[in-house]
């Protein structure tokens, strides 16, 4: 066949070849140079492509601090284990938090009407060490900074300023630190998986998680900064998506919402959870709901300050079913009360929105290890159950 343009198709097979060959050149050299065998490298490669195609893709939502990022951390746990280079690293963290954590409290002391300073005089110079301490560049948080940090928890002002916890500027799980200075000032302290679970870190950016869970390849993103048109805009981008995790803070009952001071942060999350289950791209996945932070709302409901029929009217005529009374022993009436009520309310908006499709849901405290054991096996079952459905095995 004739070829008469310059670079035709004869330079260019010519040229084809030796580009061939020098590949094959490299792969040669690659091979040689590499201790694996080709076989074994290939079924790697295999493997890994097997994985990705095998991956249950997974996403958690829900409004801010709800408790996602801590959910994601027992399902890594399930199978993968903490190990000791893990824990340490959150030590200086920790520290670090109780150490913020004091000066938000002696701060709300010092600025209290009737002014109140130290009971013990010589804290007020242990205050000044840890000021001077804190700023300077790698501090390592040492015995006697921790020593200094229980003595000024353990003044009676301090702890007098602690009891309107609720008033001051302080993070939920600050009385689960401080109730633990005395461990946490031990010079060889590690974080347990408790610890690091009540530790907050904020999530800026989704980032996805590929993790093993009963030995199957599991791939988790969280959603950061949601609002209500979030998932219609962006719902088409998880069509690989088979299991939606939704939480829900349900301690937030009373809490004002940042972005409409009209409602609460529970009202404000039902309409997230509204636009998420009325989105047409989830009609047909599974979507399981965690309404958390069951401890931190036992603890608020007990109290007795802020009245739950305060915030949802309609509270006040609710009857929990006989069924709902009977499956959880020794709790109050009143928590049961609630916690029925908030699900109740989910479940109305869900009804409304996919009538034929099952909403799995669990009263959590994610942040305690024990508690959330059987949530979590029974979590692993349902995305497992819908993974195998997907492959044809059940
Ligand atoms: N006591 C208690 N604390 C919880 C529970 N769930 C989460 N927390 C704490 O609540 C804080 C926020 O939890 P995260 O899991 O970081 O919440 P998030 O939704 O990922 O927050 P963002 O990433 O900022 O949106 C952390 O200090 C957790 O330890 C719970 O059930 N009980
Ligand atoms: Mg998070």
């Amino acid at each position: 066949m004739s070829n008469d343009k310059p670079g035709g198709s004869k330079d260019f097979s010519y040229n084809e070849r030796g580009a061939q060959n020098k590949i094959k050149e490299k792969i040669k050299n690659i091979l040689k140079s590499s201790k694996v065998p080709f076989q074994k490298l290939k079924k790697k490669w295999m493997d890994q492509e097997e994985e990705i195609s095998r991956c249950e893709y997974i996403i958690v939502c829900g409004p801010k601090c709800s408790g996602k990022s801590t959910i994601i951390k027992q399902l890594i746990w399930y199978d993968n284990k903490l190990c000791y280079e893990e824990k340490q690293f959150h030590t200086k963290n920790i520290r670090k938090y109780l150490l913020e954590i004091i000066f938000t409290l002696v701060d709300a002391m010092l600025r209290s009407i009737p002014t109140m300073t130290f009971d013990k005089l010589e804290n007020e110079n242990k205050l000044n060490y840890l000021k001077n301490y804190f700023y300077e560049f790698n501090c390592n948080y040492n015995y006697q900074f921790c020593n200094y940090v229980e003595s000024i928890w353990l003044d009676k002002n301090v702890q007098k300023t602690f009891e309107r916890k609720h008033e001051l500027q302080l993070q939920e799980n600050a009385g689960y630190f401080l109730d633990k200075i005395h461990d946490i000032k031990r010079f060889d302290y590690l974080p347990t998986e408790e610890d690091i679970l009540h530790y907050y870190t904020p999530t800026t950016r989704a980032a996805q998680r590929y993790f093993k869970l009963n030995c199957s390849p599991v791939c988790i993103t969280e959603i950061v900064n949601q609002d209500k048109i979030f998932f219609r805009k962006w719902a088409g981008y998880f069509e690989n998506v088979k299991t939606i995790i939704f939480v829900v803070a349900c301690d937030s009952y009373n809490i004002m919402s940042t972005t409409d001071p009209t409602k609460t942060k529970l009202q404000d999350s039902m309409d997230l959870f509204c636009s998420v289950v009325s989105v047409a791209w989830f009609y047909h996945k599974d979507i399981i709901l965690f309404l958390n932070k069951q401890d931190l709302l036992e603890e608020k409901l007990l109290e007795g300050r802020y009245k739950f029929e305060d915030y949802f009217e309609d509270f006040k005529d609710y009857c929990p079913s006989f069924d709902s009374l009977f499956s959880i022993e020794s709790e109050p009436l009143e928590v049961l009360r609630v916690k029925h009520f908030i699900r109740n309310e989910f479940f109305k908006t869900a009804e409304a929105c996919r009538p034929e499709e099952i909403l799995y849901t669990h009263f959590s405290s994610a942040a305690k290890r024990k508690k959330f054991n059987d949530i979590l096996i029974c979590t692993v079952d349902i995305i497992m159950r819908c993974n195998r459905c997907t492959f044809g095995l059940v």
